[in-house]
């Protein structure tokens, strides 16, 4: 009896919400006026959920505005949840690094992102530890770094480059994002698995497991805004983005279980970029007892899957759609691969130009670029942390055991007391040395794309060689050009991908 009460008391409460939501929004059409707060209104009983909900089409923004109009810092009220929002870079050095114990992710965060729990994004102390420690470990085998970089040089070489120079030859526009996810699908998995699943491949399979991953992603940040009773409502009646996770997780569930079924069956297989062969990541966890339950097992390779594909993924689309829109930026980074390109047409190599991850390692505009990108878009736009006893912030807030501390790192990078006043403008100059040869530190307080303190991501050195790799390829070979009338804007997810894609189209250039 006691249960059926509280389903319908969920119930009811996810319909008053959006009912008020509705209201909300229909009021605030009629009346905000220019030079208005954006700062949500604090209602009885719903606090400020409407406000947020009805920004929520444009949550990044709306989260910028509001640090810009509070000063870095807002306590956001909404019913069952404390939440602090910040994008001040001593805070986020305090809740990453100086007291980072007091400031896990939390059993909520685990929850929201149930189909990875017990993976190394959810979990804390020492469970976090040995995976990150596995990890590492594993990251440090010879062989395995370098052989990611030659598996992605070599997509670059047979996948990447004659997709487009087939689409450039036909002046056929297409979906940047849609290429680079199935590319980056094939680079995270290759190096995991040992097998190559092909997405990026003239009969263009199924996507269904990427989708399937972007869901987890979309729903998440849904689960992250409402609150908890709120979504696990919806979840028990199957209903809404929950019934749309549901059948996320059971693609998903159904692709790790068939790799690692294979993986028993097959034993160890290696990555083969055509020199030189790599044993893959799951041959390392497949016989370690930590691993040895499959459901463990399949969340801790999600984890992984994710954290390769959904950054570079995100990242890639913007840095094209960046450079179509900054020729004056092509040119610069024209100029540094010159040299290298020269050398390997002098050489008589064909038309077109790859370039190798030793070659690009020392090409500091290059990573400039990359960085700016990662700055104005970084992959995960926000980042989440819970406060396990009573704290009192750098900026004199006092956050209480329990509460939510959401980091906007979009929020980070548009603000002029941080980044200066042309912190909105794309300028890769800001990461250079005066005389432009050398890179200036940037602290990851500062810097939080690939996150700070001990958790810091470490996969940032390979993700950079990927990245490197793919972008002075494709700058290279072709000219680029933002088909006109789109709506280029973030998803609401997780991770900062396109809303709407990203159409474009190629021309082969003459070199
Ligand atoms: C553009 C590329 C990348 C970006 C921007 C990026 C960013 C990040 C960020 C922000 C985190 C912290 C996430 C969180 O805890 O909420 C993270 C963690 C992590 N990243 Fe990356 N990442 C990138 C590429 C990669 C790659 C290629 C790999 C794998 C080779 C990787 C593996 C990981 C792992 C395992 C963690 C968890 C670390 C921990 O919790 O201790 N990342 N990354």
């Amino acid at each position: 009896m006691a249960i059926l009460f509280s389903r319908e008391q969920e119930l009811l409460i996810s319909v008053v919400f959006v009912f008020l939501a509705f209201l909300y929004l229909y009021f605030r059409s009629s009346s905000r006026s220019h030079g208005q707060s954006v700062l949500p209104a604090d209602w009885p009983v719903m606090h400020m959920l409407p406000g947020v909900i009805a920004n929520l089409h444009n949550a990044h923004d709306y989260f910028a505005a509001i640090l810009t109009e509070a000063g870095h810092n807002f306590r956001v009220h909404i019913p069952q949840r404390h939440i602090f929002l910040t994008c001040d870079p001593g805070n986020v050095r305090h809740i990453f690094t100086t007291n980072h114990a007091n400031f896990p992710k939390g059993r909520e965060f685990a929850a929201i992102f149930d189909i990875m729990d017990g993976g190394i994004f959810t979990v804390d102390g020492e469970q976090w530890r040995r995976q990150r420690t596995k990890f590492q470990s594993v990251l440090s085998s010879p062989g395995l770094v370098s052989g990611m970089a030659a598996c992605c040089r070599d997509k670059v070489e047979n996948g990447l480059l004659p997709f487009f120079t087939h689409m450039a030859s036909t002046d056929t526009p297409f979906d940047m994002q849609e290429v680079i996810s199935r590319f980056v699908f094939d680079l995270a998995a290759t190096p995991l698995f040992g097998v190559d699943p092909s997405l990026l491949s003239s009969d263009m399979p199924s996507m269904d497991v990427a989708v399937a991953m972007d869901t987890v992603m979309e729903v998440g940040f849904f689960r992250h805004v409402m609150p908890a009773t709120c979504w696990k409502a919806m979840r028990r009646l199957n209903i809404g983005p929950e019934r749309k996770l549901d059948a996320a997780h059971k693609v998903i569930r159904g692709f790790f279980m068939e790799m690692i079924e294979k993986k028993k069956i097959n034993g160890e297989r290696v990555c083969n970029d055509g020199e030189q062969e790599h044993v893959d990541v799951l041959s390392s966890y497949i016989n370690d007892p930590d691993y040895a339950d499959d459901d463990l097992l399949r969340a801790k390779l999600l984890s992984l899957m994710l954290g390769g594909r959904d950054t570079i993924g995100t990242t890639l689309p913007w840095i094209f759609y960046i450079l179509a829109k900054n020729p004056n930026i092509v040119s610069i980074i024209r100029n540094e691969l010159s040299p290298i390109a020269s050398h390997k047409v002098a050489m008589g190599k064909s038309s077109m130009v790859i370039f190798e991850p030793e070659e690009t390692k020392h090409l500091v505009y290059l990573k400039a670029a990359l960085y700016e990108t990662l700055r104005l878009y970084p992959s995960a736009p926000i980042e989440r942390k819970t406060v396990a006893t009573d704290d009192i912030m750098p900026s004199g807030h006092e956050v209480h055991t329990g509460d939510t501390i959401l980091i906007s790192l979009y929020s980070m990078a548009r603000m002029e007391g941080v980044w200066g006043k042309d912190c909105r403008d794309y300028n890769p100059h800001r990461w250079l040395s005066e005389d432009g040869n050398k890179l200036m530190y940037v602290p990851s307080h500062k810097f939080l794309s690939f996150n700070s303190g001990p958790r810091m991501c470490p996969g940032k050195d390979i993700a950079v060689v990927q990245m490197k790799t793919v972008v002075a390829a494709v700058v290279w070979n072709f000219d680029m050009e933002v088909v006109e009338g789109q709506s280029i804007q973030p998803k609401l997810s997780c991770t900062l991908q396109m809303k709407n894609g990203l159409t474009m189209i190629l021309k082969k250039r003459e070199t």
